[in-house]
């Protein structure tokens, strides 16, 4: 079978894992619809921090946990990168599957914990992750359930895996502005060539294009097509940041860095019955 449902103990499904007949494997969890593991050409792609933590008493730190319905510490409920990424989603099922792709789905809908978040409206998430053989789609749809149009911030914090930090750069987000989280928020312009990391970085470029392109490792290339975000987050917590999280190893980080697609700048509004659609494609090129 080209896909594996592993249970907890109580039944449920924990972990879902896709299997290409070319040798490619992703792993999805159903806690936060976090997909925890993408193997292309025998090689690991995300990053899962050794200190991860699975039980559900946290997000997991590491692979693409999906942010939704607040980016950040926002105004639209308390606490950082909303509920989505903390709760376990239903696993719906095998939506395709042929020589081409292999495609999976995961839904979330409001309930007594959404509800009570502080966040209160009436929704539907559901979450398509597609294997191919030599890429990884992920889709996200918004469905507004409720009675009145609800605001919502949405990202998928990609975590990439790489074998040296000082050799990852990235191409595209020249000439854009974006929002410095380590300055006060203060919006500035993106005159370098290439992004890359010698600091702790947490930005939000505005108005990203669709196709960025990410050179992962002196030899390995990666393009990120995003269709629907408005914006790309780049995070590394770098030296401090790394000791101050208890899920994150001190030196974790050089070997991975975030690329996220999201629209967060900018809350996205949704009229009652809409269905609002995003998501990105990871391609070696
Ligand atoms: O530790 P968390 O909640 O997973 O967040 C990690 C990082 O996620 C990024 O998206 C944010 O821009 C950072 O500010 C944040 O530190």
């Amino acid at each position: 079978m080209p896909v594996e449902t592993i249970s907890t103990a109580q039944g449920a499904v924990d972990r879902v894992v896709l299997m290409h007949p070319s040798g490619t494997r992703c792993e999805v969890r159903t806690l936060g619809a976090t997909v925890t593991s993408w193997v292309l050409g025998g090689k690991e792609r995300l990053f899962v921090s050794d200190k991860a933590i699975t039980d559900g008493s946290r997000p997991i730190r590491g692979g693409i946990p999906l942010v939704f319905p607040q980016f950040g510490t926002g105004p639209l409920m308390p606490g950082q990168h909303g509920f989505a990424r903390k709760l376990r989603w239903e696993y719906t099922g095998i939506k395709k599957d042929d020589e081409s792709e292999i495609m999976v789905g995961f839904d979330l809908r409001d309930s007594d914990a959404t509800r009570a978040s502080g966040w209160s409206y009436s929704f539907r998430l559901s979450y398509l992750v597609t294997l191919t053989t030599n890429s990884l789609g992920t889709h996200l749809a918004v469905t507004n359930t409720d009675k009145v149009a609800f605001p919502f911030t949405a990202l998928l914090h990609t975590y990439f895996a790489t074998a040296d930090i000082g050799h990852v750069a990235i191409d595209n987000l020249t000439g854009l502005n974006y929002t410095d989280k380590l300055l006060k928020n203060h919006v500035f312009y993106e005159d370098r060539p290439q992004v890359s990391f010698d600091q702790e970085v947490d930005r939000i470029y505005h108005g990203t294009p669709e196709t960025l392109i990410l050179h992962v490792n002196p030899d390995e290339t990666m393009q990120l097509k995003s269709f629907g975000f408005e914006d790309t987050v780049v995070w590394n917590p770098w030296t401090d940041k790394a000791k101050d999280m208890v899920d994150f190893g001190d030196s974790e980080y050089k070997s991975m860095f975030c690329v996220e697609s999201g629209s967060v700048h900018e809350a996205v509004k949704l009229p009652p019955s809409q269905t609002w659609e995003a998501g990105q494609l990871l391609e070696l090129v």
